[in-house]
């Protein structure tokens, strides 16, 4: 896939502006600060607005996973994406209804959806085909990098956005979060370091997912769960995200303290993802 982008000066958070920051992120960043700067010209703030709030009441995501954990479940976050840069997947034919619902027959608490389409071949229709075809609660999986794309996120009907750290600054991360909420949005906060998690408490959701994968180097090692899970505090929920592939990195996470769980790659490389998602949410 071509993807020498435009890089633009993105106001990155401080200290993310040093060259240590991976390539693909700060290429995903610049393209979606241009496709975002271009798709606000074509849907205004106040037009987009007037569709989220037309697309009804979200269901409820933060409660599904707060519930999953207080009945001592695994609460899964299972992944609908067509394609992964750091992988090399690609699921051919990708049948977005399929895949939701073998996921919520396994049992899974949460969809998230890809709909990023340069890196992910992800798009909207993905997550409408998606949660139209399950009752579960949906996160749209993308890089949010303006307010505008929460709006947009409610409109195609999403019920949760994600706030990366490493690709926000505080400022920008309080900016999204208030919009979510101000939509009955769940909000999740992704990150990778001791750093990030001090920012990320900054934040008022209790969703603290902590990406195994290295957004810089693009390596994944569940062991950062390891690390940095026990450092969330009690009144936060970690969730474990990226490389989870067998029931004994279930039975990691969760003695690291991360009963909710975001997988997506091992279970869509599977010829049936939801028998897949069933042996994880089995595992714990
Ligand atoms: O496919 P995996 O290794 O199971 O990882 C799923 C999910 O954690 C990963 O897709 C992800 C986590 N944070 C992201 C931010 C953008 C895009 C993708 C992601």
């Amino acid at each position: 896939m071509d993807q020498t982008l435009p890089v633009t000066d993105a106001p990155l958070p401080d200290t993310k502006r040093s060259a240590d920051l991976s390539d693909t992120l700060r290429q995903i960043l610049a393209a979606k600060y241009v496709e975002v700067q271009a798709r606000q010209q074509e849907t205004p703030l106040a037009e987009m607005e007037r569709r989220a709030r037309d697309a009804g009441r979200p269901r409820p995501f933060t409660a599904a996973l707060c519930n999953a954990v207080a009945d001592l479940r695994v609460g899964l976050i299972a992944e609908v994406k067509r394609a992964s840069p750091s992988g090399g997947l690609i699921r051919e034919p990708f049948d977005p209804a399929g895949i939701a619902r073998a996921y919520e027959e396994a049992g899974a608490t949460c969809l998230s959806v890809l709909t990023d389409e340069p890196w992910f071949q992800g798009t909207p229709e993905h997550l409408r085909l998606a949660r139209e075809a399950t009752n579960l609660p949906v996160l749209r999986k993308d890089f949010m990098v303006d307010p505008w794309q929460v709006f947009e996120a409610r409109a195609m009907g999403a019920d949760a956005i994600l706030i990366i750290m490493a690709a926000v600054t505080d400022e920008m991360a309080e900016r999204l979060e208030d919009t979510a909420r101000g939509l009955d949005m769940g909000v999740l906060v992704e990150i990778h370091d001791e750093a990030e998690l001090q920012r990320a408490l900054g934040l008022e959701t209790r969703l603290i997912g902590v990406n195994n994968r290295d957004l810089r180097s693009l390596k994944t090692d569940i062991a950062v769960t390891e690390r940095l899970a026990p450092l969330v505090p009690a009144d936060r929920i970690p969730v474990a995200e990226s490389g989870i592939r067998t029931p004994e990195d279930v039975r990691r996470m969760a003695h690291a303290g991360a009963r909710c769980l975001l997988v997506g790659e091992h279970l869509l490389r599977q010829p049936d993802p939801g028998a897949a998602a069933r042996a994880l949410v089995e595992a714990a």
